[in-house]
């Protein structure tokens, strides 16, 4: 193009832009002026409401006609106030696309057509004035996919009529500020390097943003998928699965907005921090969130405060820290017990139950035996062996609430009785006496009134008296699973011939059920438990969520996932995870969802480019990983990483808070200080604090601000930082299997800057890295030049 030419595009380029934009304000204009309307009406309707409603009680039929009265009003109220959150809500997209109306465009020429149509891209639709014709389309509508998945050329798209291809003669990107088109770049095959290095060039938030203007293909495959009831996304750190995620949270939510809201859509998030990160992602995409959680939070819930339940975390410190008693059986029971293996035990236990074993409480009744639970076993068993134990349990609660009755009907004779009902409110009497008097009021016949009253009396009293027992007993609450899955520990317990067991059974066992004992539960233990209580109780299925999303998924056992499949047996799930950021015991001899070998039936989509951090911080990394070679930088210039040998701690801390400076002066605005364990970052927090500003993220911590974070490597999964420091990248350190993840995973968070602190020889894994790709200092040589 020449430069004339270049520039009247322009020219005509910003026309558009600002005509969109002035048919944008008319909008605002004409939606604020409704708004104010919808909300005089609301404050009118509330203001008025009993004036506005009939009210007469006098006559059953006036009760009627007011009841609908009354609903009549409340409908019209809240039918008032939805249109006013809509309103609201348009709104707040109209302001966001006042600034930036859009960021793409192609020319479409469907086949057989002879003119072109361009199509601008947005973050939500605009209809010109006559709301005829699209001003912006959509990222998320049907045409707007072939911006993400085609060069210019042949391409096409889906629509509920049928596939519809053409040729897209030009591809644009924009970058529109305030109004004002700061930049144009046409691009060829992937959406604009240009935009996106800029927007990768960027300082590194506390809060994710939303990457729909250069959503590349790969991503879009994942965002748009339709087909299938398990989407598997291996993707090398950096490369975009929770933006993915998460922009395919609002494409759903947009493609289905007659039936799908964000309630029925759940993402389990790796760690609390995590869950603010990405907080205002979907906000911002113009869409409420989705149910956010991590999975202890999930686990939590089902336990009902019943136990004492162990944090990953605190699993995880206990198996980076290497001591501890029991530490070699205790390891291989997070193995075992993340196993199908384990799971066939349990299986195998729940069904020998169906015929005996299972473990019930007596019934008792101020402080007496009513039911005792010899006789609850044998009602039990004797319930037809073909149902599922939670419906012979339903069974044996409906037979309870009879023979309850029968107590009732006794325990009202009692003395007791009358002794309480001395104790019953003055209301309980007045409202007896009302009851009776009503009832009387018809037949005339007073003369026992007394005795009357007091029948009354005593039934209302074993009623009250009963109702705590009756809703236990609705609850199950007459089985005991903790006893009954106690019993799968003691040394008498047979397993199957058949399962294998591991090395240290006997001393699991004995761990396991002191824990148990003192009602507390290990993060290895709790799926085990809570499947097992649910098989025995029933699961109560949330049947109504639509989507589970799970990121860090490498991170959940095969256990972990039978459970949730079977707490959420309709949901379409969405599994992404880094196969190399595996850092939990389990991971080692477990597959985990990511494997090829999962068993459920699955479509996978394999994320090789990084675009997180620059290339020089993704050739180190890559490096000494497995199969680096397939992980591909994007071109992004950057600082060589930096590793700092030194021999004592004191060393190091100088140097690091020279470093710290020096990235600040940069202009770097979050910085991190990672850690391999909590006690390490504790440590250096201790030592650090006060001479720089720097807080210290433990399991508790909801949100963190710029500046200087120090946190353990496993609760930084997920987010990003400016610049990075491994405050001890040693071999001591690292070294394990494991340690290799847990490093990459460390050094994966930095953007822009890496520097690695070694107290002592650096970690084998270094040494896999070409030394060309890194710097190293050994700081006591440079003081002894000194
Ligand atoms: N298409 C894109 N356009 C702009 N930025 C992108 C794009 N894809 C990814 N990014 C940016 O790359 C960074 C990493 O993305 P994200 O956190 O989604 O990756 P991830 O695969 O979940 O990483 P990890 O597994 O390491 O936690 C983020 O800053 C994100 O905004």
């Amino acid at each position: 193009m020449t430069e004339d030419r270049q520039k009247h595009e322009r020219i005509q380029e910003q026309k558009r832009v600002d005509e969109v934009v002035a048919e944008i304000k008319r909008k605002i204009n004409l939606l604020q002026t409704k708004a104010k309307q919808l909300k005089k009406d609301v404050i009118d309707i509330r203001r008025d409401f009993w004036e506005d409603v009939t009210v007469n009680i006098e006559e059953m039929d006036d009760k009627i006609e007011t009841e609908a009265s009354i609903k009549q009003q409340a409908e019209f109220l809240s039918e008032r106030e939805r249109s006013h959150g809509q309103v609201s809500e348009r709104l707040d997209i109209l302001e966001r696309l006042k600034d930036t109306p859009y960021f793409g465009r192609i020319d479409f020429r469907p086949e057989r057509e002879e003119k072109e149509l361009p199509i601008y891209i947005g973050l939500a639709s605009v209809l010109d004035k006559e709301e005829n014709d699209f001003l912006v389309y959509d990222w998320r509508a049907p045409i707007a996919s072939m911006y993400y998945d085609f060069p210019p050329g042949p391409a096409n798209y889906d629509t509920v009529q049928g596939n519809i291809s053409g040729e897209i003669t030009l591809k644009r990107q924009y970058m529109i500020r305030n109004g004002e088109l700061k930049g144009m770049f046409d691009t060829g095959l992937t959406i604009g390097d240009h935009l996106l290095q800029s927007v990768l060039g960027n300082q590194a938030n506390t809060k994710m943003k939303s990457i729909v203007a250069t959503i590349q293909r790969e991503q879009n495959q994942i965002i748009r998928n339709e087909r299938s009831k398990v989407l598997v996304v291996q993707g090398v750190a950096g490369s975009g699965k929770t933006s993915a995620a998460l922009q395919r949270v609002a494409y759903l939510l947009y493609r289905y907005r007659e039936t799908l809201t964000s309630e029925q859509i759940v993402l389990f998030s790796p760690n609390p921090l995590f869950n603010s990160y990405v907080a205002t992602v979907l906000p911002e995409l113009g869409e409420d969130n989705m149910q956010q959680m991590t999975f202890y939070q999930y686990l939590h819930l089902q336990l009902n405060d019943s136990f004492q339940l162990e944090t990953p975390f605190e699993q995880m410190e206990y198996y980076l820290q290497e001591k501890g008693d029991n530490y070699t059986a205790r390891v291989e029971a997070m193995h075992y017990k993340a196993s199908l293996s384990y799971k066939h035990v349990i299986d195998d236990y729940l069904a020998q139950l169906a015929s005996n074993g299972l473990v019930f409480r007596n019934i008792t009744f101020r402080g007496q035996i009513i039911i005792p639970k010899k006789a609850i076993e044998q009602y039990f068993y004797r319930t037809e062996s073909n149902l599922s134990i939670p419906e012979r349990l339903e069974k044996v609660a409906n037979w309870l609430l009879h023979q309850l009755k029968k107590v009732e009907k006794y325990e009202r004779e009692k003395d007791w009785v009358l002794e309480e009902s001395e104790l019953l409110e003055k209301e309980d009497y007045v409202d007896v006496h009302h009851t009776l008097q009503e009832e009387n009021r018809f037949t005339e016949d007073t003369f026992d009134d007394y005795e009357r009253e007091e029948a009354l009396l005593r039934k209302r009293v074993v009623a009250s008296k009963l109702r705590p027992l009756r809703l236990k007993i609705r609850k199950l609450a007459f089985v005991d699973p903790l006893k009954t899955f106690r019993k799968l520990f003691q040394p008498s317990f047979q397993v199957k011939e058949n399962i294998s067991l591991p090395s240290h059974w006997e001393e699991i066992c004995r761990l396991t059920d002191n824990h148990l004992k003192k009602k507390f539960l290990t993060w290895e233990d709790a799926p085990a438990y809570i499947y097992f209580e649910k098989s025995l109780l029933g699961f109560n299925a949330q049947r109504t969520i639509q989507h589970l999303f799970i990121d860090e998924a490498q991170d959940y056992t095969p256990f972990q996932f039978a459970l949730l499949k079977k707490m959420f047996p309709v949901s379409r799930m969405t599994l992404l995870g880094d196969i190399n950021q595996a850092i939990y015991a389990h991971a080692l001899e477990n597959e985990t969802l990511l494997s090829e070998k999962l068993e459920e039936k699955h479509e996978r989509i394999v994320l090789t480019k990084s675009y997180r951090s620059t290339e020089p911080i993704v050739s180190f990394t890559k490096a000494f990983m497995p199969n680096g070679d397939l992980i591909e930088p994007f071109e992004r210039e950057g600082n060589l990483p930096i590793l700092m040998e030194v021999e004592q701690n004191e060393m190091a801390e100088e140097k690091m808070i020279s470093q710290i400076r020096l990235f600040r002066d940069q202009g770097h605005e979050t910085i991190a200080i990672v850690g391999k364990t909590m006690e390490e970052c504790q440590q250096l927090h201790e030592r650090l604090r006060h001479r720089i500003p720097v807080s210290l993220m433990t399991q508790e911590a909801h949100t963190f601000s710029k500046g200087i974070v120090i946190i353990p490597a496993y609760l930084a999964k997920g987010i990003e930082f400016d610049a990075v420091i491994l405050s001890n990248a040693s071999d001591k350190n690292f070294h394990h299997a494991l340690d290799r993840n847990l490093f990459y995973t460390a050094c994966t968070r930095a953007m822009h800057e890496l520097a690695l602190f070694s107290i002592g020889r650096p970690s084998r894994f270094i040494d896999e890295v070409p030394k060309a790709r890194f710097k190293h200092y050994k700081i006591h040589e440079i003081m002894a030049k000194k």
